[in-house]
């Protein structure tokens, strides 16, 4: 366990795993590069951050989802394939998130959901941030039960338990107690269940995860 993990071990949930350090500051400058350049026409606009995303899109026209695919570029599947070759995920990743935070932005407590395999991989670029975790059987979303610095070129693995049983999201603010924040980049891989898992297929559900799925673009 490293030295950041020690003070909230206990209290992490079971599943969640950082591993600092997982890439070189070559790579990450490589990849800051990438989506600065070549990749800069990739990006979408939400309301409060960018994104781009590799592999499945799901397209609600009508109730039967249609998908197609934009083609992983290397750099990115490359990735991908260490996570695997390295046995932090046993799918090879066929979504895969980029998200761009400036400075003050974050992303709402939420879960990834059945749509996926319970296996989100999380490269953070850049800048750390701080990763709150709540119980999704507790009412209070207002203090998280856990919560951990994602320190730049780490991986944070949200599996199992962390999975299943918690929301996850990042507060918008500047910075908190003892907490620096820049601009980040961060990579999301997970795989997508096809076609969709029976808990996602009944109508109203699956137009729901679609729906999130869409607003994630
Ligand atoms: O940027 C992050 O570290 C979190 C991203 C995330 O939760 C997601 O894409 O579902
Ligand atoms: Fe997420």
């Amino acid at each position: 366990m490293d030295a950041v993990g020690e003070q909230t071990a206990r209290s992490w949930p079971r599943g969640l795993t950082l591993i600092p350090e997982y890439i070189s500051p070559a790579t990450e400058a490589d990849l800051v590069n990438y989506f600065a350049e070549e990749a800069k026409s990739h990006w979408t606009a939400l309301s409060s951050r960018r994104v781009i995303l590799y592999g499945l899109h799901f397209v609600q026209s009508d109730t039967s989802h249609r998908r197609y695919t934009r083609v992983t570029p290397e750099p990115i599947q490359r990735l991908a394939e260490r996570l695997v070759a390295d046995g932090y995920q046993d799918q090879l990743a066929n979504h895969i998130l980029v998200n761009e935070y400036k400075v003050g932005q974050g992303i709402m407590p939420h879960e990834d959901g059945p749509a996926f395999v319970p296996n989100a991989a999380i490269i953070s670029l850049l800048s750390a941030t701080v990763l709150d975790f709540y119980r999704k059987d507790s009412a209070d979303r207002s203090t998280p039960t856990t919560s951990i610095r994602l320190p730049p070129r780490s991986l944070c693995i949200i599996a199992d338990e962390a999975y299943t049983s918690y929301l996850h999201g990042i507060a918008e603010r500047i910075a908190g107690a003892g907490e620096d924040r820049g601009y980040r980049l961060s990579l999301t891989f997970r795989h997508a269940i096809l076609p969709l898992p029976a808990a996602a297929t009944e109508p109203a559900k699956e137009k729901r995860i679609l729906n999130l799925l869409q607003r994630r673009r």
